[in-house]
């Protein structure tokens, strides 16, 4: 069997170690000057012929027996290494069943290089004592990691080497996770694999803009150093506001696809008072976009979902959510969730317990929100969604159907300067409906719909200018007649007043104004 050079090494050391102990024993039988002495030349010599340093790290650590970081993380780093060089390999699926992640089995070996010095990675298990027979899987093994490298390199391994392992582990344990779409009923988290394909590329806006997002979600997720130089907790708020169908879900999907966090879709009207609120909060992971949608219709005075139809279709003096919050609060029962208890959740003391967490506001009704709600410092960027644009367009027409030019493109410019259309009903126009013409006949199918809107809306619209004249003709017409009904008093008390003296001009001047 051949030997590799780690195990090589390892063997080595044990053998030195085992006529180190016999001489050790030995020593004994000395008088104690000649002992010491004896022994510091024995150190000298023991790393003159071996020179190598050992660290081992263990599958589990303390008390508890919890599985150590530190060893998950090397696992997770040698697993890129291993596939390579170890001659037997485990096999385990990574996102969903989807691809195969190749680790070293155990009692392999393989080298690693880092600044140019070598180092040797084994692995192995030990067995628990006592262990009966038994014909399923034993349980109690206990398998670590041992790192091996000359002692010349000890400042450089144990420094930046590891911390380096460490990272990295870490970093493939993040690429390789499942990311999770939480949501919460009462006080608990329930979650299912999200899958969500949206990005950026594929969502529908200006490029300017969509740009500057992109820069500044990446800008965020790298910023750890410069939040804590600033004394700022690592999060950051996003308000997303514009009409229903412009994009607002689809961004935050893509917001999570770029920055591979999880999302935790947090519906307000099931908390049931601000420490449940506190608990959900705090069970939240790092990495993670933590979404309230709706937020101008999420709760009422009763705390009950009103669909958003209802409340478009409410009396028009309708206040915000978070104008009710603040009046209810002065007599908010222990069910409730109060405006100070949503505010403290954003950026209360313990918004700050986990790191690198993105906050997310949707709403239609930005201009209903309380300024102290969506004030900078809590949502930090305030992203406008609106009606499609040519540039929108544009994108959907790559996206959808192919296409970066077209004779119909001017058209559909044209139209969309003058109407405002979702990009979702844009988008539903642009689906292949059939395998024939599917560019041409979309692209009519989208000056069809816009024509017809163009059309709608001057009806609409003339209608409106209908309806204000008549208004305007009935409400002069009402004046008319109030002037006849003032003309007839006026005669009428005129003459009355005449008749009193000198104070009849006098009335008769008011009763003009
Ligand atoms: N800007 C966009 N780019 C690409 N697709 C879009 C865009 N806006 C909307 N869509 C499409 O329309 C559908 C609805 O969009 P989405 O749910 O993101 O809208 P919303 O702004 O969240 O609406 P609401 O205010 O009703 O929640 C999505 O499935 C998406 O495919
Ligand atoms: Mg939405």
């Amino acid at each position: 069997m051949v030997m590799s050079t780690g195990e090589m090494f390892t063997q080595m050391g044990s053998l030195i170690a085992g006529v180190m102990f016999i001489w050790a024993m030995f020593q004994q039988y000395f008088p104690y000057e000649l002992r010491t002495s004896l022994e510091k030349y024995t150190h000298k010599l023991f790393s003159l012929v071996y020179p190598y340093i050992q660290i081992r790290f263990n599958e589990f650590t303390g008390e508890r027996l919890m599985r150590s970081e530190a060893f998950s993380a090397i696992e997770t780093y040698l697993t890129s290494n291993s596939s390579m060089q170890a001659r037997k390999l485990k096999a385990d699926s990574v996102k969903n069943s989807q691809s195969l992640a190749l680790s070293m089995d155990d009692n392999e070996e393989v080298a690693d290089e880092f600044n140019g010095v070598k180092v040797w990675w084994v692995s192995g298990k030990n067995m628990s004592k006592g262990q009966s027979f038994s014909f399923y899987p034993v349980s109690d093994e206990k398998r670590y990691y041992k790192l091996l490298f000359h002692k010349k390199h000890r400042e450089l391994i144990i420094g930046p080497y590891l911390s380096h392992v460490f990272k990295e582990g870490k970093a493939i344990t993040v690429r390789n996770r499942q990311r999770k779409l939480y949501t919460n009923s009462g006080s608990h988290w329930s979650h299912v694999v999200f899958e969500h394909p949206a990005t950026f590329q594929t969502l529908g806006m200006d490029p300017i803009r969509k740009q500057e997002i992109v820069e500044d979600l990446v800008r965020f997720s790298n910023a750890q150093d410069y939040y804590a130089k600033i004394g700022r907790a690592w999060k950051r708020g996003y308000l997303l506001y514009g009409p229903p169908g412009t994009g607002k879900s689809t961004m935050i999907a893509a917001m999570a696809n770029l920055l591979e966090y999880d999302i935790y879709d947090l519906e307000l009207t099931a908390v049931k008072d601000n420490t449940e609120l506190r608990k959900l909060l705090i069970e939240t992971s790092s990495k993670s976009i933590i979404v309230l949608e709706d937020i101008d219709c999420s709760l009422d005075l009763t705390g009950q979902r009103k669909k958003k139809k209802e409340k478009e279709d409410e009396d028009d003096d309708k206040e915000s959510v978070a104008k009710k919050l603040m009046k209810d609060e002065g007599e908010a029962k222990t069910s409730k969730v109060t405006l100070s208890g949503l505010l403290n959740f954003i950026d209360g003391l313990w918004s700050a317990c986990r790191g690198e967490r993105l906050i997310v506001f949707t709403t239609n009704y930005v201009e209903k929100l309380d300024p102290a709600l969506i004030r900078r410092g809590r949502m930090d960027k305030h992203v406008e969604l609106s009606y499609c644009c040519f540039e929108s367009f544009k994108v959907l027409a790559k996206n959808y159907l192919d296409v970066e030019s077209h004779c119909l493109f001017d058209k559909i410019r044209l139209l969309l300067e003058e109407v405002n259309m979702s990009p979702a009903d844009v988008a539903e126009n642009l689906m292949v409906k059939s395998s024939m013409d599917a560019v041409d006949g979309c692209l009519e199918d989208l000056v069809g719909a816009l024509e017809t809107a163009k059309e709608e809306a001057r009806v609409k619209a003339a209608e409106e200018e209908e309806n204000a004249k008549r208004l305007l003709a009935e409400k002069v017409k009402a004046a008319e007649e109030k002037l006849k009904e003032v003309a007839a008093v006026k005669e009428e008390t005129g003459t009355k007043i005449e008749s009193n003296g000198e104070n009849g001009s006098l009335a008769k001047e008011v009763l003009v104004q």
